[in-house]
Parts: C-alpha cells; structure tokens; sequence
C-alpha cells in the first residue's frame, strides 16, 4: 500500500436490538459500511458526502480508529489505525462542527498548552504554529476567553488551530461549517486551501454543504447505503445527474408559466415561479430574459444541496 489513505474491501456491521413486543427482542445486523475501496494521496483535499445515516461517519471513525473494520484492509499514513490509534492520533487532526474538542471551562491558549503537552510537540514547533494560526484565524483577543464564552464561528476557529497545532498530516472535518455565517464560512474555506497548500495537509471533509465541496474539493465521494456511489469531480458528479439550480422569480402580478429560453417552470403559485435550469449554467441569461420579458418584484437563486445532487445520480 503507497496512498497515504487505503482503503479495500472495508466493512463495519452493527448488532441491533429491537424490542418485538412486551418480552421479545429481535436482533439484526446493519451493515454501515459495506465493502468499500478508496485511495486518498497525501496532498488531496477529498469530500466524502452522503445522505444521513449513509455510513460517512462510521468510515471516518475506522479511519481515525476509532472503530474497528468488522472485515476490509485500512491503511492511514502507513499503519492500521485500529492497532496503531496512539501513534496515529500524533498524525491525524480532527475536527467536528457539531461538539467542541477543546476544553469548555478554560481559555483558548489554556487548551493550547495542553494539547503541546499531550501531544509533545517541540515547544518552539508548538510557539510558531500558534503566532501563524492566531494571525491567520484572528484568534488574538480570543486567546483569554474561556471556551465556553466564544461564539460558534470562533469556537469553529478554535477547535482548528487545535487540531492543527501538533502538525498533522491528515485532517478530518466533520461539517466544519455548520451553522456559520457566509463571511466566517469563507475565512475558514480561505484558511483550509492555504492550509492545504503551504503544509500539504490532507483533508477528508464530510459536509452536507455543496459550496463547502465547491470552494475546497478537487475530489468528491459519494456514499450511500454503506457503499461508494461515486468517485470523480464534482463537475462530472453533476453531469452524471442532472443537478439543477433554480429561479425563484416574483412577479407584479399572476401569470401563466414563464415562457424563456433555458429554464422550465416546474411550480406556480399565485405570483411566485419556481424556474430550474441545469447547475453548470449561468443565471444570467435566465434573469436577463425573465427581466425583459415579465414584471418582476423580486427575483431569488437557490443552488441545489448536497442531497438534491445524489438523489439526480439515481433519477438522472
Ligand atoms: N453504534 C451503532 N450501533 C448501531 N448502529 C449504528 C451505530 N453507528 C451507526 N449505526 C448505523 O449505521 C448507519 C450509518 O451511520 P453513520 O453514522 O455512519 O452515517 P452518516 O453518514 O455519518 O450519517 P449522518 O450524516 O446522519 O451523520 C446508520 O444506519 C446508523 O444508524
């Protein structure tokens, strides 16, 4: 095995049980993750994307070792995390948007200091990647602020520059956007490619936000029910389905449907038309057309989600 990531044949099964009447438990086995294979190469920013409960989460805890594969090979930075977990959590950084790896009740630069000593990163190491992180994430009047007292968009940053500061060669981003603004969504973006770039940081970031994947992703994975559905860009996911944006368009007054060129009206109601037109389109000519042609009160543009996109891999 060479990629930094390798996965075969991998396959995690879960032992459920489930009351069946007063007395009666019936168990079964649900298969989350179901013989996948993948390779990740050092360098390479990967979105791993899915519908709830596809088994995304299951994959990156057998990743990070967490779990244990029930069958398959794994292979992270040269060892299997399940029997190495110590000496890979010195390798790997991970971060969930949902809950907070740092400590609640101590300030920022309190946590930081732990996790030098935990980790033993060289305190010089340790002193230069804090400068870069806090100039880089704003994190300077944080640094005194008791973890629990930040907002989510700096707890966000927080929680980075903590996974980050022992010099790992992969990261893991569980939703790392979630529930942040567009500006603090950008930052983090802009920081992640950089991130990506300078220190050749492979990244594995789950997300159900698609402009996550556009902005960092070269490379996107789709999984569903457990196995891989699609490996490739994201512009050959979108021409695989039939991704569509759509044009929200209110006008003056009601009106049979919209009659321009590149776009279908697929609902009316009273004034408001729903117009969609293929993702890889441009808006404008849409707008334009709508514009010159109709009343219009107010127009707006709603890009498809992640979900809307794999459930066009099956529609076409
Ligand atoms: N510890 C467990 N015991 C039993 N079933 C589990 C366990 N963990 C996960 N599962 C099941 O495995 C499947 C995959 O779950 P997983 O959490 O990996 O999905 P996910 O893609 O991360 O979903 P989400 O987007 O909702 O986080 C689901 O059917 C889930 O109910």
């Amino acid at each position: 095995m060479s990629a930094l990531i390798e996965v075969e044949d991998l396959t995690r099964s879960f032992t459920v049980r489930r009351r069946a009447g007063r007395f009666r438990r019936t168990t079964s086995t649900v298969r989350a993750v179901d013989g996948i294979s993948f390779a990740v190469d050092r360098g390479e920013m990967v979105g791993y994307i899915g519908p709830n409960g596809a088994g995304k989460s299951t994959t990156v805890k057998m990743l990070t070792g967490i779990l244990v594969p029930t069958s398959g090979r794994l292979s992270v930075a040269g060892v299997d995390p399940a029997r190495s977990r110590t000496e890979l959590t010195r390798r790997i950084g991970v971060v969930f948007g949902q809950r907070t790896t740092l400590w609640w009740d101590l300030p920022l630069r309190d946590s930081f200091d732990l996790l030098q000593r935990i980790y033993r990163t060289d305190p010089a190491r340790h002193r230069a990647n804090l400068a870069e992180f806090t100039e880089l994430l704003e994190l300077g009047d944080l640094l005194d602020t008791p973890v629990r007292q930040l907002s989510l968009g700096q707890r966000m940053r927080g929680d980075i520059a903590a996974a980050l500061l022992h010099d790992p060669e992969i990261l893991y981003l569980d939703e790392p956007t979630i529930g942040l603004d567009v500006v603090s969504k950008g930052r983090l973006r802009s920081f992640l490619r950089r991130v990506n770039e300078e220190r050749s940081v492979t990244l594995l970031l789950t997300t159900h936000d698609l402009q996550d994947i556009e902005q960092l992703c070269s490379r996107v994975m789709v999984i569903d029910h457990g196995s891989l559905v699609y490996d490739g860009s994201l512009a050959g996911l979108h021409a695989q389905g039939s991704s569509q944006r759509t044009l929200v368009v209110d006008l003056v007054d009601e009106a049979p449907p919209i009659d321009v060129p590149g776009a279908v009206v697929r609902r009316v109601e009273g004034p408001r038309q729903w117009l969609s037109f293929p993702v890889e389109a441009s808006a404008a000519p849409v707008v334009a057309a709508v514009a010159a042609a109709y009343d219009v009160a107010d127009l707006s543009l709603q890009e498809p989600d992640i979900e809307d996109v794999i459930r066009t891999l099956y529609t076409g």
